[in-house]
């Protein structure tokens, strides 16, 4: 029987960089996918998702653009663009895959096997995999499973991935619906209805079961990505309960209940249920392995699971699901079996985009987080028309959030940037969070010009009292306030 250090199960993106890192280590690495390379980091999420977003978007500034010069829109076919996602797909895929390949005739000869197949452990240390009808088993010192999750699903939706889809069916539509039922307003949810409202061709429809979309975030947030939608078409459910969701003669009818016991019928073409994911764990383990779960995944120690040499990493566990935390969790259970870690695990600073219209970055906490946690802060705002790259890109909407202690250390808490550019804009403040930083350095750096970092310039300078726009001057358009015992003030210098 082959026997290996390490079995990491699963090769999406927390499993590929566990292996990857395990490599680093001269360890013996076997990696087993049951499906796809990438897993939903590459197919039926984040990077197809994101280059439905780009094409979309790109789509919805030609359209406004033509428009100012009376021109028509050429019609946009959905099979091109689909087309167009799977050769992104494809292209990531091939080079994961190339990438395993070619190690063996690299400095990392013969570490790494992957194998394709179904691995399931018969005990701490033998992991059985199955590939058709042919049955394999391994020995191995540690375990990582990373087998990700899947698609929450309600009783009572009858999902067919045809008519009534979650994620993992959506990509796979024959052409533009007419129209659409989204249920679930998190950020799947109203990532896809920025993407199909974008393309101008399907009337969204969005059930939202509080009082407004993406409950996570700060109101002021929500608002802009709110006023979007609706001027883009896009139907929002507010404060709404389904009631039932059923395919009827080929579309799909849905019942609604309102806050005022009201209820109402609606039929449309398609429908998309994206209400959370659930964690891939059932069937990975034989009774004689006691890994502890919760309701919301495996309880791990800092990855340790408990079974001591068993480590859980990504989707699969209870923490934040994204890519960037399941590649360091990866990363991190590797360096915890055979290392040291350099640098504790820690999620407070993790940078997140939402692919909006417009797109939304953030890092550390928001108001809403800062406030659970009974932690005063400052926070400046600034918006986009201050900003010099925003006014040459004919593109004011947006502003720049800033949050930090309310001390005299001022140390930075969070950042939300809504707006073109965002993503880029957050990595300098992402930086200074994780190195524990306050914002002098922030504002004493010359930043390029014009570029939407200098609006975050602007906002540390603003805490600072010697900004170039004062705040008590262009109100409506910055404030530098502080936060404490549930009240706003303005801060005066
Ligand atoms: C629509 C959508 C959009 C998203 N957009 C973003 C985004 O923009 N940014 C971001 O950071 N995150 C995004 N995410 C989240 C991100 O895709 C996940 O957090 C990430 O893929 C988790 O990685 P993972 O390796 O833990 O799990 P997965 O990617 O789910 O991979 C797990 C792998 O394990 C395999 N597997 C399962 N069981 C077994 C078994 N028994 N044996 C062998 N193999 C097995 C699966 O086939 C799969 O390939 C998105 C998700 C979705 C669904
Ligand atoms: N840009 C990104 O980084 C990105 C993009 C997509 C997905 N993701 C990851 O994927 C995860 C899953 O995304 P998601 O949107 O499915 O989950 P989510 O937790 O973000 O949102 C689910 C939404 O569904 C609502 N909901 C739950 N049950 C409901 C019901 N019965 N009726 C109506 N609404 C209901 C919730 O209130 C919530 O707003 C995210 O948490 C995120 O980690 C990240």
């Amino acid at each position: 029987m082959k026997k290996y250090d390490l079995v990491v199960i699963g090769a999406g993106p927390s499993g590929y960089a566990a292996a990857m890192r395990a490599v680093d280590f001269r360890k013996k690495v076997l990696l087993i996918e049951k499906n796809r390379v990438g897993g939903a980091g590459v197919t039926n999420g984040a990077l197809s998702s994101k280059t439905w977003w780009e094409i979309s978007r790109e789509s919805h500034l030609l359209r406004k653009h033509l428009k100012r010069f009376n021109m028509d829109m050429p019609e946009v076919s959905f099979k091109e663009v689909q087309a167009e996602v799977n050769r992104a797909v494809e292209e990531r895929k091939v080079l994961l895959q190339e990438h395993m390949n070619l190690l063996n005739s690299s400095l990392f000869a013969d570490l790494l096997v992957f194998k394709t197949g179904s691995a399931r452990l018969l005990s701490p240390n033998d992991v059985e995999i199955t590939s058709g009808d042919v049955k394999e088993r391994v020995k191995t010192d540690y375990v990582i499973l990373a087998t990700g999750s899947r698609p929450r699903k309600l009783p009572n939706i009858p999902i067919d991935e045809k008519i009534i889809m979650t994620s993992d069916g959506i990509e796979q539509m024959e052409d533009f619906p007419e129209s659409m039922v989204i249920l679930g307003a998190g950020v799947i949810g109203c990532e896809f209805a920025t993407i199909f409202s974008g393309f101008g061709k399907t009337k969204v429809h969005l059930i939202d079961k509080g009082e407004r979309i993406l409950p996570f975030e700060d109101e002021d947030v929500v608002r802009v990505i709110e006023r979007n939608m609706e001027n883009n078409g896009v139907h929002i459910h507010r404060n709404a309960q389904l009631i039932r969701m059923d395919i009827v003669r080929g579309r799909v009818e849905y019942e609604l209940e309102y806050d005022d016991g009201s209820k109402e019928v609606f039929n449309v073409e398609k429908a998309l249920v994206s209400v959370g994911r659930v964690p891939n764990y059932e069937d990975l383990w034989d009774d004689n392995v006691s890994i502890v779960l919760t309701k919301r995944g495996i309880e791990d120690n800092d990855t340790q699971t408990s079974v001591s040499n068993i480590y859980a990493v990504g989707d699969i566990t209870a923490d934040i699901a994204l890519v960037n935390v399941g590649e360091l969790e990866g990363r991190y259970a590797v360096e915890k079996i055979f290392g040291e870690p350099r640098r504790k695990l820690v999620y407070e600073n993790i940078s997140t985009i939402m692919f909006l219209n417009p797109e939304v970055a953030g890092v550390g906490l928001n108001e809403i987080q800062a406030a659970e946690k009974g932690i005063a802060y400052k926070v400046v705002t600034l918006d986009y028309a201050c900003i010099p790259r925003a006014i040459a890109k004919r593109n004011t909407q947006g502003f720049i959030k800033l949050l930090v202690t309310n001390d005299e250390k001022m140390k930075i808490l969070g950042m939300r940037v809504v707006g073109n550019h965002a993503s880029s804009a957050i990595q300098a403040v992402a930086l200074l969070i994780s190195m524990d930083k306050g914002i002098e350095e922030l504002a004493e750096c010359v930043h390029p010009h014009p570029s939407i970092t200098e609006g975050i310039q602007e906002c540390v300078r603003m805490l600072l009292g010697k900004s170039l726009f004062k705040p008590d001057a262009l109100r409506g358009k910055l404030s530098c306030r502080m936060f404490t015992n549930g009240e706003y003030a303005d801060i005066l210098f």
